[in-house]
C-alpha cells in the first residue's frame, strides 16, 4: 500500500445552503492511482440539512458554548515502570480541536485510544491519578465546568433500578427544572423527552438490575440520555450513547441529539464518542476527531474524512461504511504478524504514521489551529451560566421520596433485614425467655443488652452495598449538577427513618417482651429509641465510609473494623475503670457510641429494681439496681438515661454533618488536587522528563 502521499492543501467551505464542499489540493507521490490535484466532495443528507442557515466561518459568537482545546496531553502515572523505564504513560498526546454551538463533533477511534479520556478532560472529570497539560477554553476563557453548566452521559448507566422509566425521568425533571416551572409542564417535558428517545412503550417498565430483569441495555442507555436532555443543556458530552442500540435506534437517538436546537432554536454544542456509527448516523456528524493511541489522525469535517483517507492512500472500498473503514485502517490491536523488513513496525502502524503526518501537513490541520486561535482570542465576557434548578426544599423533598420509594421496592434494602431481625429477635426471646429476677438474671440482662446494642446494630452494616449504589447515583447526578450536597444528605437521612423505626419497634418488642425486661411502656419506648439511634449511627458511619471508600469489600471491612474497636472499648468487655487510659479510654471509650447505648440501656433496665444477692452461707440479701449499676457494671450515675439518649442523637447529627463535610471536602480536594498535580507538568521540559516519548517541545500551556 502506498504510504508516501503528501497532503499540501486541504480545506473546506460552504458553497450553498445544505451542501458543504471540501476542496483538497494534493500531490501524490508513488501512488498507483494518482488522484487529481484538486478534488471536490459534496455532502448532502441529514447532517447537511441540519446545517442549513449556519455560517461556519462566522458562527454566532453570542450564542451557545464554544469549546477549544490546544495541545492537550493527559498522562497517567503508575507505580510500575513501563518498558521504556518511565512511570508515566500518555493517553492523549498533544490533541487540538474545537466544538461549536449547533455542531455535533464525533470522537472516534479504536477501543482504548483515549476517546473517554478526551471527553473527561474537556468535561473536567479526569480521575485524580491523571495529569493534564494544555489549554482548554470555554467561550474564550479558562474556566472550570462548574456543576450544572453542562451535561455528561457517562459510558456506564448508573440508574436507580427499582424505578420505572417514567418515574426515573420525572423525578429527575423535578430535581433539575426550576421551581418556577409548573408541575404539569415538568411532567410534559419528561414525557416528551421519553418519547424523543423512543421509550414510550417502556414508560412503566422498571429499569431493573442485578436479579431483577427490567430494561434492555440499549433502553437503559436511552434513559441515561433522557435524564441529561431534560434541561436542554447548551453543552452536552456523550460517551458512547449508542452502545447496545440497533442501527435504527442509534440513528433516531443521534438525530434527536443532533437536532436539539429545533426545540427552542438555541444552538447546542454536542461532543460524543462513538464506536460503530452506521453511514446514516455518520452523516449526522459535523466534525470528526479520529484518534489512534491518543494522537489525532484526523480532525475536520466528517464529510471530508473519506476523501482524506483516499488521498493518503487508504480509499474506502465501494459499499463499505466509511467509519468501519477508518477504524479498520487504524486498529492495530489484532495485528499479529510483523511484515519482513518493517523492523518492528506493522503495516497498520505504518498506515497510522502516514495518516498522522499527512494530517499535520494538511490545510485542514492549519484551519483547526486558526479556528482554535480565533476562538481563543474572543472575549465572550461572561462565565458559563449555571442551569437554574429546583430549590433546596423541593430537591430535598423529591430526593427523600425517591429514596424512600427505592428502599420500599428493593427487598434487599430493608425488608430482608427486617425479616432477619425478627428471626434473631425470636431467637433472643427464646434463649433469654422470661428472665425473672434471680441473681443469675443480672448477668443475663447485661449480655442481652450488650447483644442488642452491639450486634443488632452492627448488622446494619449489611446495607453497605445499597449505600455504595446510592453514592454512585449521587456522584453521577452531582457531577451533572442535578442537586446540591445538602439536599442529598437530608434525603439520605430522612428516607430511612420509617424503616429503622419498623426494625426498632417490631424485633425490639419481640425481644423485650419475650425476655421480660423492665416492665412498663416507658422502658420499652426507651429501649426502642436507643436501638433506633444506634442503627441510625451505624448507617451514618457506613455512609461516611461509602463516601471515602466506594468499594463493597474494602468498605465493609473498614466499617466492621471501626465498629469492632468501638464495641471493644464501649465499657462492657472491659469495665470502664479497667480500660487502659491513653489510647483506649481517651478518646475511644468516649467516642464509641456503644458506651452511651450500654449505659442508657443499663440504667433503663436496672434503676428501680432489686435482685437477690448470691447465696453466701445460707444468707440472702437484696441488691438494688443502682448498686448493680455502680459496682458491677461501673455505669456513670451522675446523669439520667435521657442524657445518654440525647448524646446518641447528638452523635447522629454530628455524623451526618461530617458526611456532608466529607463530600464537600472531597469535591474541593479533587479540584485543588488536580490543579496542583498538573502544575509541574506545565513546564515543557518537565513534560519531556516525565514522558520521554513526547516531543521535546509541545507547548505545555495550561
Ligand atoms: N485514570 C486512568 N488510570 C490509568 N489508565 C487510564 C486511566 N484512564 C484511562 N486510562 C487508560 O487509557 C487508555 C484510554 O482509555 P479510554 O477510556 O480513554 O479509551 P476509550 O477510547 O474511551 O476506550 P473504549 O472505546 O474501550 O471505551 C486505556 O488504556 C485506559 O486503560
Amino acid at each position: 500500500m502506498a504510504s508516501s502521499t503528501s497532503l499540501h492543501e486541504y480545506s473546506y467551505s460552504n458553497e450553498s445552503a445544505g451542501i458543504r464542499t471540501a476542496v483538497l489540493d494534493v500531490e501524490t507521490v508513488g501512488h498507483n492511482n494518482p488522484l487529481p490535484r484538486t478534488t471536490t466532495v459534496t455532502r448532502s443528507g441529514p447532517g447537511a440539512a441540519r446545517n442549513r442557515n449556519r455560517n461556519d466561518n462566522h458562527p454566532k459568537l453570542e450564542e451557545g458554548v464554544f469549546l477549544t482545546w490546544e495541545d492537550l496531553w493527559v498522562t497517567v502515572v503508575s507505580k510500575a515502570k513501563n518498558e521504556n523505564g518511565s512511570r508515566s504513560r500518555s493517553i492523549l498526546q498533544g490533541v487540538t480541536g474545537y466544538a461549536r454551538p449547533g455542531e455535533l463533533l464525533a470522537i472516534m477511534g479504536p477501543s482504548g485510544c483515549g476517546k473517554s479520556t478526551l471527553l473527561d478532560a474537556l468535561g473536567g472529570r479526569l480521575s485524580s491519578n491523571t495529569r493534564k497539560t494544555g489549554k482548554i477554553l470555554i467561550n474564550g476563557q479558562k474556566q472550570a465546568l462548574a456543576y450544572g453548566t453542562s451535561a455528561y452521559v457517562t459510558q456506564d448507566d448508573t440508574l436507580i433500578t427499582t424505578l420505572t422509566v417514567s418515574e426515573a425521568v420525572y423525578y429527575s425533571a423535578q430535581l433539575q427544572l426550576p421551581d418556577s416551572m409548573a408541575k404539569a409542564e415538568k411532567k410534559e417535558r419528561a414525557e416528551i423527552t421519553i418519547r424523543e428517545m423512543g421509550l414510550q412503550d417502556a414508560m412503566n417498565t422498571r429499569i431493573g438490575g442485578w436479579g431483577s430483569k427490567g430494561l434492555s441495555g440499549g433502553q437503559k442507555r436511552r434513559v441515561s440520555i433522557c435524564i441529561e436532555l431534560l434541561t436542554r443543556p447548551n453543552l452536552l458530552f456523550l460517551d458512547e450513547p449508542t452502545s447496545g442500540l440497533d442501527s435504527a435506534a442509534s440513528y433516531y437517538v443521534m438525530s434527536r441529539i443532533a437536532n436539539l436546537d429545533k426545540t427552542d432554536g438555541i444552538p447546542r454544542t454536542v461532543i460524543t464518542s462513538i464506536h460503530q456509527p452506521s453511514s446514516e448516523v455518520f452523516q449526522l456528524f459535523d466534525n470528526l476527531c479520529l484518534l489512534s493511541a491518543g494522537r489525532t489522525v484526523y480532525f475536520g469535517p466528517a464529510s471530508a474524512a473519506n476523501q482524506f483517507f483516499s488521498l493518503c492512500g487508504f480509499p474506502c472500498p465501494t459499499l463499505q461504511n466509511p467509519s468501519d473503514h477508518f477504524l479498520k485502517t487504524i486498529n492495530k490491536d489484532f495485528e499479529q504478524d510483523i511484515e519482513q523488513g518493517m523492523v518492528g513496525r506493522t503495516p497498520t502502524e505504518v498506515a497510522i504514521d502516514t495518516l498522522i503526518k499527512s494530517y499535520k501537513a494538511s490545510e485542514s490541520y492549519q484551519q483547526v489551529q486558526r479556528q482554535v486561535a480565533e476562538l481563543s482570542k474572543q472575549d465572550f465576557g461572561e462565565e458559563l451560566e449555571k442551569r437554574s434548578h429546583a430549590g433546596f426544599l423541593t430537591q430535598s423533598f423529591v430526593l427523600t421520596r425517591r429514596s424512600f420509594m427505592n428502599m420500599y421496592r428493593d427487598r434487599g434494602y430493608y425488608w430482608l433485614r427486617l425479616a432477619v431481625y425478627i428471626t434473631i429477635a425470636l431467637g433472643l426471646g427464646s434463649i433469654y425467655q422470661d428472665l425473672g429476677h434471680s441473681y443469675e438474671s443480672i448477668q443475663a440482662r447485661g449480655s442481652l443488652i450488650m447483644f442488642v446494642s452491639s450486634f443488632l446494630t452492627f448488622m446494619a452494616i449489611g446495607g453497605f452495598p445499597s449505600f455504595v449504589e446510592d453514592m454512585k447515583v449521587f456522584e453521577r447526578e452531582r457531577l451533572n449538577g442535578h442537586y446540591g450536597v445538602s439536599s442529598f444528605v437530608f434525603a439520605n437521612t430522612f428516607s430511612s427513618v420509617p424503616f429503622l423505626i419498623l426494625i426498632s419497634v417490631i424485633p425490639g418488642a419481640i425481644t423485650y417482651y419475650v425476655a421480660g425486661l423492665h416492665k412498663g411502656f416507658e422502658h420499652f419506648f426507651y429501649f426502642a429509641c436507643v436501638l433506633f439511634a444506634c442503627m441510625m449511627l451505624v448507617e451514618s458511619l457506613m455512609m461516611i465510609v461509602a463516601s471515602i471508600v466506594p468499594n463493597f469489600l474494602m468498605g465493609i471491612i473498614a466499617g466492621a473494623g471501626i465498629q469492632g474497636l468501638m464495641i471493644l472499648c464501649g465499657g462492657f468487655f472491659r469495665l470502664p475503670n479497667n480500660i487502659p487510659k491513653p489510647m483506649w479510654k481517651f478518646p475511644l471509650y468516649y467516642i464509641a457510641f456503644h458506651k452511651y447505648a450500654y449505659q442508657g440501656l443499663f440504667k433503663n433496665e436496672f434503676i428501680g429494681t432489686t435482685f437477690p444477692s448470691s447465696d453466701q452461707g445460707g444468707k440472702t440479701s437484696s441488691l438494688s439496681g443502682e448498686h448493680i449499676l455502680r459496682d458491677i457494671w461501673q455505669v456513670e450515675m451522675g446523669y439520667s438515661k435521657w442524657v445518654d439518649l440525647a448524646i446518641l442523637v447528638g452523635m447522629i447529627l454530628l455524623y451526618r454533618v461530617l458526611f456532608l463535610v466529607i463530600i464537600k471536602a472531597t469535591e474541593k480536594v479533587k479540584i485543588i488536587g488536580t490543579t496542583l498535580l498538573a502544575m509541574p507538568f506545565n513546564n515543557p521540559s518537565m513534560q519531556a522528563f516525565v514522558n520521554p516519548s513526547s516531543p521535546p517541545v509541545h507547548g505545555g500551556k495550561l
